[in-house]
């Protein structure tokens, strides 16, 4: 292992044409890093901080810089350590998440090279590499992620039978296709949302029937079991005021949620259901796991945000099955490792996630691989979605 010679951070571009942070790490062997933050629009209310990128930048070079130069790049708990020393709070708002997570992945991508490694197999040991993660689809979409279309906030198409990450791959494009299909024969008009998936202006019951379409007609072309899944997103649903779920002139009680959302696993035999109850509810969560976890993944997104702590509350509570590994949502890969380990000690299921605005960073397939997910939650199309599904395949084929 050689030491961390330098450490650059710079202003880029993400999907939404917001400012991110880039970081470059140099080790003096000639090893090299790049990584670049991501960013959320449907943020939990627990989720580390991310500053306005100058901002971030600024503090993470005055404050976080000097301590790692000197670190051996590829001793991931050193490096992440330091950021924390660095920044000296539970949640990163001293330097920013966005800073950090740049950071902390640039330099597992440094050490990887410095051993002359796929990043997937430094991350994972060498045994990794064997089994892949499900891509999770993005087709259908609303929320926070496209104004006027549906109140869930992604429909997910779930390729669980493809017999390789290629065929899965391939199969959640044709889904993403044949939902264009269905919305046009309904003369449905429908732009992209943030993670190019369609944003049709239409009801959730409509969303169904026509992605229930979609996945009915590619599963017969392609031979193979596709299931869907669902992004509720409830936290941005539930009004604390009122105490119910707002879908425009609906609203639901806890109770009729809870109701509401075992019914969609039954009649879609659905897969894979994330946030279907608001972040700080760990009672609704676990009665509805109670009701349904034996047939489909409950999924921790806002309620968990990549963190053990809350984690381990929601353990104690049984409020899932499943929870969502978002790095920037913490700030660090050791972190995110944290949270895999507690997850599955528990028999819960790691889902592997980008966020909603992206970059062309390819961290997250390795970090699905690495972990050995169930599941890896990417988009659809789109340059910065498919390089992480194209990375994805590569890494299938040996060709990292
Ligand atoms: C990817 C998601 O969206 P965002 O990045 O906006 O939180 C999500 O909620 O799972
Ligand atoms: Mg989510």
């Amino acid at each position: 292992m050689t030491r961390i010679t330098n450490v650059s951070l710079r202003r880029i571009l993400d999907s939404r044409g917001n400012p991110t942070v880039e970081a470059d790490v140099l080790t003096e062997s000639g090893g090299f890093g790049r990584a670049a933050a991501p960013s959320g629009a449907s943020t939990g209310e627990f989720e580390a901080i991310e500053l306005p990128a100058e901002e971030s930048i600024a503090k993470a070079r005055e404050r976080a810089v000097p301590r790692l130069e000197g670190l051996f790049a590829g001793d991931q708990r050193s490096v992440d350590a330091a950021l924390r020393a660095a920044d000296g709070t539970d949640d990163f708002s001293a330097i920013g998440a966005n800073s950090a997570v740049a950071i902390s992945m640039a330099a597992a991508k440094a050490g990887a090279d410095v051993l002359g490694a796929p990043l997937y197999q430094h991350l994972g040991g060498a045994f990794r590499g064997e089994n892949f993660p499900v891509p999770l689809g993005n087709v259908v979409g609303g929320g926070e992620h496209a104004k006027e279309a549906t109140h869930i906030q992604e429909f997910l198409a779930a390729p669980v039978g493809a017999p390789s990450v290629s065929e899965a791959v391939f199969a959640n494009a044709a889904v993403h296709a044949a939902v264009a299909d269905v919305l046009d024969q309904r003369g449905v008009p429908a732009a992209k949302g943030d993670e190019g998936a369609w944003a049709p202006p239409i009801s959730d019951a409509e969303a169904f029937e026509v992605v229930e379409e979609a996945v009915d007609r590619v599963e017969e072309e392609v031979g193979f079991e596709i299931r869907f899944g669902l992004d509720v997103a409830a936290a941005e649903l539930y009004d604390d005021d009122r105490e119910a779920y707002v879908y425009g002139d609906e609203t639901r009680s806890t109770d009729e949620q809870i109701e509401y959302v075992a019914g969609l696993v039954e009649e879609y035999d659905l897969a894979y259901v994330e946030d279907p109850l608001d972040e700080n509810d760990y009672g609704a969560f676990a009665e509805l796991t109670d009701r349904v976890g034996d047939r489909t993944l409950i999924c921790g997104d806002d309620l968990f945000v990549t963190n053990v702590d809350r984690l381990r509350e929601g353990i104690d509570a049984g409020a899932a099955n499943s929870i969502l590994i978002k790095p920037n949502q913490i700030g660090t890969l050791s972190d995110a490792f944290d949270a895999v380990e507690l997850a599955t000690r528990n028999g819960m299921e790691s889902v592997i996630s980008h966020r909603s605005g992206e970059t062309e960073d390819t961290t997250i397939a390795h970090l699905a691989v690495a972990t050995d997910a169930a599941y890896i939650k990417t988009g659809t199309v789109g340059g910065e979605r498919t390089a992480k599904l194209n990375e994805l395949v590569r890494i299938a084929d040996d060709a990292v």
